[in-house]
């Protein structure tokens, strides 16, 4: 198919906190510059991103979903991100192959900290950005008020390029801070240039200082300008914008009702006009441009209902081409998409994102070449751990074979899952970001590869050892059953261990009273007998030592050692005080510093070990606690966590220790798990 030519191209993000209205926003720029005729809306189910039946049943973003249109010569490619924080690492890794990002958030001040960790990633990976406060008809705060939350958030300076005509349901229009130009809203069509009003000269003028002082902070002729109150010509404003906002030194903030197509032309405008393009981006990120050598990076995976495979990726240089061989893998089908559809294309220039077919092998943040004397492996996003457990099962026992392959999948298309069979508890569980993550996984799995699942909570893996010694614990095995008999006969002593020693075995037979040949199989008896305790779990911190014993020159054998020894230990592990052990995680819990008294608490209400807590180092006004949890709480840890921290915190964790369950609540826990 032959494609228009365009002059540039710009790939452009819309992120921002759950439910700002990022895909109103990309209907609304679609439909702005002509690509769609008639807005779909995301309780209608018809938008041209959430396209997927996961997020179409749940009206939400779940993936990121990418879509193009041509506006005055230059192609932009918008990548709408989804804003819950359970899908956030689909957002970084989409965010490492664009050349710029919209912030859309939403005009309430107590909600700003909400974009703390996005301004935080866009501010360490210096991606160039601008605001979009979108609803602007259900503001109730002062826009100056607004801003001015949002420096709280951002370690960029805020800088007005708009100012609001009217404020909630009065909302009329802008005027655009660079020309002094007013302009009326009119839905559906261009806003109109209307006259300054009067009563806003005032406020316009101080909202136009501060942007044009923030300018001249990296601009010396800017600021001498001001100093002689010279007002500066708009072209000048305008390469400021430009210059700056592309080397990441400021944040511009627009607004509009995404809804109405209110301030979305004049955000396109500012786009065309001031957003850096692709070859700036490339050089920023120190990627030196060798015109015809093929550099690509994967910033998303998708597997299509039919079954095939997709690779997003951002060209970063070179041209690509169906067929070609990157990575050793040859490229089946090069696309570009809108939503879910897909627009064969013959060749991807740099600076272009699309999608790659059947890319086996290639996962999400791989860079892509076609000669592995390149092969430099570019930097991709930090992967987040995950937080959130559930025990799953196929539903039909037949599936189970199938269960591995479709979770590979799964993970590739989102790898902040992950998955592992549990060595003791036998569970398969699956690993994410919170309930939300794990059902769309889980509807993903009944839909794309027909494996419905049943859930439960995962088991905790408790353990168990023993307090007290027993010196000599008699085992004998005698069983006469026609043919020739069987006979073992051990005496062990059975001890404690100190905890994290797990096992040891040992022997101490003198004069061969159990032959050298038997003594594996007594081994093996203790062994099996360790994986299921007294009180149904594996048994772990015990000494056990082969003392004595006898044997027949007939009837004994390894088995039936192995026999006696399990006699001796169901016999003596009774008398050895069993206890129950839980494991224990070390977490690191942080979260802005107003809420540390409130994760103290959430700790110490688990049974959780404060070990202390401290300022993050590479984030101002954040603290990180560090404690020990038991996994048994941990759980809905998360849940709770983000309730408490308007969504923001977060913890890393690693299993740490066994502890042993204080009484009342082993009692609670033999009773259930018995
Ligand atoms: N009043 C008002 N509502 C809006 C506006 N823009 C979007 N909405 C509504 O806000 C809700 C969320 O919009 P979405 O576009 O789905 O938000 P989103 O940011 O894409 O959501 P996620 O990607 O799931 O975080 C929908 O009900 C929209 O109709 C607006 O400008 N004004």
């Amino acid at each position: 198919m032959n494609e228009k030519v365009v002059s540039g191209t710009r790939n452009v993000a819309i992120v921002g906190p759950y439910l700002g209205g990022k895909t109103t926003l990309l209907e609304s720029l679609l439909f702005v510059s002509g690509t769609i005729s008639r807005k779909g809306r995301t309780v209608d189910r018809n938008t041209v991103a959430d396209s997927s039946q996961e997020a179409r049943d749940r009206q939400m973003s779940i993936e990121v979903c990418t879509a193009s249109t041509d506006y005055s010569d230059v192609r932009f490619t918008f990548v709408d991100c989804p804003g819950s924080v359970e899908f956030a690492q689909e957002t970084y890794n989409a965010l490492i192959g664009v050349d710029a990002a919209i912030v859309v958030c939403e005009p309430h001040t107590n909600r700003v900290l909400t974009l703390a960790p996005l301004f935080k990633f866009l501010d360490d990976w210096e991606i160039p950005h601008l605001v979009f406060i979108n609803k602007m008809d259900r503001a109730n705060n002062n826009f100056m008020d607004v801003l001015n939350a949002l420096k709280t958030v951002s370690s960029r300076p805020i800088v007005p390029h708009q100012y609001p005509i009217g404020q909630g349901e009065q909302l009329t229009g802008f005027i655009d801070l660079v020309s002094e130009q007013a302009y009326h809203y009119h839905p559906g069509a261009p806003a109109d240039p209307v006259p300054m009003p009067e009563d806003l000269k005032e406020q316009e003028q101080a909202a136009r200082t501060e942007m044009l002082e923030a300018l001249a902070d990296f601009d010396d002729h800017l600021l001498e300008e001001l100093l002689e109150e010279i007002n500066p010509p708009q072209e000048e404003i305008i390469q400021d914008l430009k210059m700056e906002l592309g080397a990441d030194l400021i944040v511009p903030v627009f607004m509009g009702v995404a809804e109405q197509d209110y301030g979305v032309r004049p955000l396109l405008e500012a786009l065309l006009r001031e957003a850096p393009d692709p070859a700036t981006t490339a050089e920023r990120r120190g990627i030196v441009l060798h015109a015809d050598a093929p550099l690509a990076q994967v910033i998303k995976t998708y597997y299509t209902p039919q079954g095939g495979k997709l690779s997003l990726v951002r060209v970063w240089q070179g041209t690509l081409t169906d067929g070609i061989v990157l990575n050793g893998v040859r490229v089946g089908g090069l696309y570009r998409l809108m939503g879910q559809q897909q627009q064969s294309v013959t060749q991807a220039q740099a600076g272009e994102i699309v999608a790659l077919g059947r890319l086996e092998a290639i996962k999400t943040g791989d860079t892509l070449t076609a000669d592995a004397q390149l092969a430099t492996e570019l930097p991709k996003a930090e992967q987040t751990s995950p937080v959130y457990a559930m025990a799953i099962a196929p539903e039909k026992r037949n599936d189970e074979v199938k269960l591995s392959s479709a979770i590979a999948k799964l993970l590739e298309e989102d790898p902040s899952l992950a998955w592992e069979q549990h060595g003791d508890t036998h569970e398969v569980i699956l690993w994410g970001q919170g309930d939300i993550h794990l059902q769309v996984a889980l509807d993903r799995l009944r839909r794309k590869y027909n494996l419905p699942m049943t859930t439960h909570l995962p088991r905790v893996p408790y353990k168990e050892t023993i307090r007290k010694t027993a010196p000599s614990v008699h085992g004998r095995y005698k069983h006469q059953s026609g043919g020739h008999g069987q006979f073992g006969d051990v005496y062990l002593e059975i001890k404690p261990l100190p905890r994290g020693e797990g096992f040891n075995f040992n022997q101490t037979i003198v004069g061969g009273v159990v032959p050298k040949q038997y003594i594996p199989g007594v081994e093996m008896g203790v062994r099996e007998y360790l994986t299921h305790g007294p009180l149904g779990f594996p048994v772990v911190d015990v000494a056990v030592t082969l003392t004595n014993g006898s044997y027949h020159s007939v009837d004994s054998s390894e088995q039936a050692f192995k026999q006696a020894a399990r006699i001796a230990m169901q016999e003596g592990m009774q008398k050895c005080e069993p206890t129950l052990l839980e494991p224990i995680t070390s977490v690191q819990v942080c979260a802005p510093s107003e809420f540390t008294s409130k994760v103290l608490q959430l700790l110490s209400g688990r049974r959780g070990q404060i070990l202390g807590y401290e300022a993050k180092s590479d984030w101002a006004g954040w603290d990180c606690v560090s404690a020990y949890l038991p996994q048994a709480e941990m759980h809905d840890f998360i849940v709770e966590l983000r309730s408490l921290t308007m969504g923001v915190g977060f913890f890393n964790w690693q299993h740490d220790h066994l502890q042993e369950v204080p009484g009342k609540l082993a009692e609670k826990v033999l009773a259930t798990n018995g």
